[in-house]
């Protein structure tokens, strides 16, 4: 069984709340929630595997104060970036949360693969008041190695699906390459025997 976690951050407002129910009851209920933080939990099966999805939805008063990410840097294995696409602060936002998840020192340190990354330009259906060009969030995306979609949270239920399945596929190949990058417990074994009875064998 594999544990998938998953963070889905963004500026106030942005959708974050409404993708994440989307994706769980394919309902759009309108109002959501914001003052507390909450992790949902999913069992799902894809491709003969089953999975325990957790996706964290943070409560956007403390995210502002959590800045750093340190703790969602440590926790999650993905992460969904929301921007609001008749919003431009909100494009700020999501560019500077970017910058912070791909920043050298924390990938480098943390992890030997880089994380996933879904960047999510929402509110499609609001685009006669549009402040953010596809194409500015395609750059951001594809400098930054993640992946990209617009959608509408309220209007695309399909869409939204299409995209958490994307990234948690995303992550379980990264738990692969993780997998591979690592020597295997029983070849290190097998080593450590040889270097320690092979040599003194043959010493003696
Ligand atoms: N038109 C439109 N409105 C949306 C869409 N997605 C969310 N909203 C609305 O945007 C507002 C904020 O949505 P939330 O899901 O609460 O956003 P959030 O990012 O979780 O909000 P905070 O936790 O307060 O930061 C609500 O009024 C939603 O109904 C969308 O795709 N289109």
């Amino acid at each position: 069984m594999n544990d998938v976690k998953l963070a889905v951050l963004g500026g106030e407002g942005t959708g974050k709340s409404a993708l994440t129910v989307r994706f769980l009851t394919k309902r759009f209920i309108g109002e959501y929630a914001s003052n507390f933080e909450s992790i949902y939990k999913k069992h799902l099966c894809l491709e003969r595997k089953q999975l325990n999805l957790e996706i964290y939805d943070p409560c956007s008063q403390t995210q502002k104060a959590k800045f750093s990410l340190t703790s969602e840097l440590h926790w999650a294995d993905g992460f969904v970036i929301v921007y609001d696409i008749s919003d431009r602060s909100s494009f700020a936002f999501a560019k500077a949360l970017i910058y912070r998840i791909r920043e050298p020192q924390t990938s480098h340190c943390k992890r030997a693969v880089e994380s996933a990354v879904f960047l999510v330009g929402n509110k499609r259906d609001l685009c006669h008041v549009r402040e953010v060009g596809w194409e500015e969030g395609q750059k951001l995306a594809l400098e930054n190695r993640c992946q990209f979609c617009e959608l509408s949270a309220a209007e695309q239920s399909l869409e939204v699906e299409m995209m958490f399945i994307r990234i948690i596929k995303d992550i379980l190949i990264n738990f692969k390459l993780k997998e591979k990058r690592r020597p295997s417990g029983s070849k290190s074994m097998a080593k450590l025997i040889n270097n320690v009875f092979g040599k003194r064998r043959k010493s003696v």
